[in-house]
């Protein structure tokens, strides 16, 4: 589903509308060079390649609706950025569009994946298969997206051998036999936070060599190793204080002083 202008989707700033510039830009051409794609990978910032896994979901969903081509600037709209950001990160993995046609879908897409290395599937093990790790086993979106999950792993005897999501739970003593066997690439840790180091550690020594950590837990890891963190409160502590300072503003804008009404952000303060 494409973002409306203006609407936050947690990539970039509410974009402003483009300036006569960024429409009359040129367009880059497309440049297949594989090696200096994957050189100029190892210089994108962090930042953009959060943005560009957006405009691969943002353009699936046009490729899976027939279209053929995009521009700069329904891409910029579709994905919540300003078209000379768009444009900015698509010269980051040397993918270009022609003047006056946009960009091929079908070309953009295999670009980014190249770049996101989702050219190869990536097998995911869930460790923790509570009520998390059964909603993450369960959910069919990650094949699609190139992440099958292909192991579960727990500690509860009443789980071991019982299936999710088609799976069944193995012991997390065999994560190293089963990791291997799986070539399994991504760990995901949805165990209780005093077990996610000691299960990190377990992943890491069989070779898993990224780690997506759900557990309110700071991972040590060694430098080979990725570790990306989910912490749905700290995104809604965010949103609340993005309500929280649009309400000031409004109220700063009305030249009336925010007055206490025995709320914060909605919640009754005793
Ligand atoms: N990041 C987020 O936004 C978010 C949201 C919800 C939950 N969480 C976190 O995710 C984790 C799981 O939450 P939940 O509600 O699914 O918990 P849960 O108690 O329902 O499930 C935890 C599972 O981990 C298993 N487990 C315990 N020790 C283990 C070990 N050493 N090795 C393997 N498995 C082990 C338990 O048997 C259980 O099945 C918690 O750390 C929670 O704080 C994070």
């Amino acid at each position: 589903m494409a973002a409306q202008r203006g609407q936050r989707n947690g990539v970039g700033d509410t974009p402003p509308a483009p300036t006569a510039a960024e429409i009359t830009a040129p367009i880059p051409r497309v440049v297949a060079e594989v090696p200096a794609a994957r050189e100029r990978a190892r210089a994108i910032p962090e930042a953009a390649v959060a943005r560009l896994a957006v405009y691969l979901r943002v353009l699936s969903g046009m490729q899976d609706q027939g279209s053929g081509t995009v521009s700069s600037e329904e891409l910029a709209v579709a994905a919540g950025v300003n078209s000379a950001k768009l444009r900015k990160d698509l010269s980051y993995i040397g993918s270009y569009g022609t003047r006056g046609v946009g960009y091929e879908v079908a070309v953009l897409i295999e670009e980014i994946e190249r770049i996101l290395g989702l050219t190869r599937k990536q097998s995911v093990a869930v460790v923790g298969i509570g009520n998390l790790g059964h909603a993450l086993a369960n959910y069919g979106g990650f094949p699609g997206r190139g992440f099958p999950v292909t192991a579960l792993f727990d500690v509860d005897p009443d789980l071991i051998g019982v299936p999710v999501g088609g799976l069944p739970v193995e012991h997390i003593d065999d994560i190293p036999t089963i990791c291997a066997e799986r070539e399994v690439s991504i760990g995901v840790i949805a165990t209780p936070p005093p077990a996610a180091q000691t299960v990190c550690d377990r992943l890491v020594e069989a070779g898993v060599q990224c780690i997506l950590n759900f557990a309110p837990v700071v991972l040590q890891v060694p430098d080979h190793v990725e570790v990306r963190k989910v912490d749905l409160a700290v995104e809604l502590q965010v949103l609340s204080f993005h309500v929280a300072r649009r309400a000031d503003n409004a109220a700063a804008t009305n030249g009336v002083a925010p007055e206490f009404n025995g709320k914060v952000n909605g919640m009754v303060v005793t």
